[in-house]
């Protein structure tokens, strides 16, 4: 698992599941859906986040969708994620666009061992422009960055790719936990942010943070 904001997070999670029973247990909630190709390791990244287990062995292939929450805290604001993880396979697209609509962030994966992955985000990302709100927040994600041996994708490609779609980048794995609360913690960020943002109120960049978090855990052995 992460470092140093993880481990801040896991404290405020344990916080605000002490709340007392009458309090709301939640401050707002944001539906965040996990997007990419069969096998990049979409239903892995969610348990990574939700239960801190990886999930090894033979691959079983999503069916259809389904969806875990969890409630992480930021700024002090409790923000229920709605997870809903997809099936990657093309024959359940036409499921999978009816969930997009609602959606207030996507998480975009590809798998760095995998090139066919990593050449059809372009194709993700017509979709998510096609099905998904305007605003979407969309994070682009390079997973198993934990098979270093069989890596494919240099991480420079992530990002320029990242970059030509003002998105968000980083690279995860849901084996060993690298990144993969900081991906959801920016997200559940960006909704707080959005959701009491005023006009002439202070901005928040999405990118800016995962960049600076980025440096923290590569000068801290956040992974
Ligand atoms: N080494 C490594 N293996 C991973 C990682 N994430 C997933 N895997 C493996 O990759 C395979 C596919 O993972 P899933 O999470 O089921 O993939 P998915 O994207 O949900 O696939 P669909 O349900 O078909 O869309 C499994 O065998 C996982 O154990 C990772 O970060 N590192």
């Amino acid at each position: 698992m992460t470092g140093t904001p993880g481990a801040t997070a896991s404290r405020d999670n344990e916080a605000a599941e002490r709340s007392p029973p009458c309090s709301p247990s939640y401050d707002l909630t944001g539906k965040v859906m996990l997007l990419g190709d069969s096998g990049v390791g979409k239903t892995c990244f969610l348990i990574q986040f939700k239960d801190g287990a990886f999930l090894s062995g033979t691959f079983i292939a999503t069916v259809g969708i389904d969806f875990r929450n969890k409630v992480v805290t930021v700024d002090g604001v409790r923000v229920k994620l709605q997870i809903w993880d997809t099936a990657g396979q093309e024959r359940f697209r036409s499921v999978t666009h009816a969930y997009y609509r609602d959606a207030q962030a996507l998480l975009l994966l590809y798998d760095i061992t995998n090139k066919s992955s990593f050449d059809n985000i372009r194709a993700w990302l017509t979709e998510i422009h096609e099905y998904a709100q305007r605003d979407v927040v969309i994070m682009l994600l390079g997973n198993k960055a934990d098979v270093s041996s069989e890596r494919v994708i240099r991480s420079e490609d992530g990002e320029t790719l990242a970059r030509e779609y003002g998105v968000p980048f980083l690279e995860t794995s849901a084996k060993t936990g690298m990144n993969v609360e900081l991906a959801f913690l920016a997200i559940a960020k960006e909704l707080k942010y959005r959701a009491g943002q005023q006009a002439d109120g202070p901005s928040f960049q999405i990118r800016d943070y995962v960049e600076s978090q980025k440096k923290r855990s590569s000068c801290c052995s956040f992974v």
